[in-house]
């Protein structure tokens, strides 16, 4: 069933189409990695459909009703939450605090409640469970400032994942870190997302992690739909290889990676 469809979005800056005519449906329960080389409209699509952009134009129905409109809370509200590139922590407070004040921010609470949100019951506990489904319990009582990358990327993962989302979109989860984390980061977010049937559409650049995660692939190319398809299908397709790793051949991201390993 589809949770998200777009129709004709379009969102420009000037004369640069960021998101250019995108039609694009996302199914309940699908993790979809959306790819493409930078500038090509990856996280404009994701800031309009979540909205922090207003789109030009263009329609976005989230279970089948027009959301086109609707402010940034409405749409957490109604279900869409999303991480971003750059980290959003509080830097000065622990990990479990962060947790904690983004459930509070869920039921409409502000940040003045953090002293509260610690002698809530219901909210420490789950909380703490969030931290746990994110491999952080261990991390519970240190400050954000003081993670590792790997986890800060986690934890602010985590804090979309506490707005309790059907559709949760992930702006490059895994960029900054080693590779071994990557896998890590990649595990405990699949882990989550299939667990709890929340559909995610996540922003990667590393291909190894999208063929390895991914129930579908969407590549962008100049704010409009290259190609979208299995992970198989993109992997075979010479024109989306040509445009994000510049080679040819049916085997040119396998050759590639094995050439970055090797
Ligand atoms: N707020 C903005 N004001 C002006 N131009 C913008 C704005 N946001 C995005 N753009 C432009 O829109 C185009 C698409 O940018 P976007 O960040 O969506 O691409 P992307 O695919 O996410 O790239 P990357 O992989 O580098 O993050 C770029 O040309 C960018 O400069």
């Amino acid at each position: 069933m589809s949770l998200l469809e777009t129709i004709h979005l379009k969102k420009y800056f000037g004369d640069t189409h960021a998101v250019d005519d995108v039609s694009l449906v996302i199914k309940e329960g699908e993790l979809v990695s959306l790819v493409g080389p930078n500038g090509a409209g990856k996280t404009s699509f994701c800031n309009v459909v979540s909205a922090y952009y207003t789109a030009d134009s263009g329609t976005i129905l989230f279970k089948g009703r027009d959301v086109t409109r609707d402010s940034v809370t409405a749409r957490v509200k109604a279900g869409i939450a999303r991480s971003f590139q750059l980290v959003n922590l509080f830097d000065d407070l622990t990990a479990f605090d962060n947790v904690a004040l983004a459930i509070f921010s869920r039921e409409g609470k502000t940040r003045s409640m953090a002293a509260l949100a610690r002698r809530d019951s219901a909210v420490t506990g789950e909380a703490d469970a969030v931290l746990g489904q994110f491999g952080l319990a261990g991390k519970r009582n240190e400050l954000a400032r003081s993670l590792a990358q790997g986890e800060r990327k986690l934890l602010d993962v985590a804090l979309a994942y506490a707005l309790r989302p059907k559709l949760l979109f992930l702006d490059e989860p895994t960029s900054g870190v080693s590779t071994r984390d990557k896998g890590q980061i990649m595990d405990t977010i699949a882990g989550v997302v299939r667990g709890e049937g929340i559909t995610a559409v996540v922003v990667e650049h590393d291909m190894d992690v999208v063929f390895t995660y991914s129930d579908r692939i969407v590549v962008m190319h100049q704010g409009a739909i290259l190609a979208k398809g299995t992970p198989d299908e993109i992997r075979t397709n010479e024109e989306v290889a040509m445009t994000l790793i510049g080679a040819a051949g049916p085997d040119a991201f396998t050759q590639r990676s094995d050439h970055a390993r090797g």
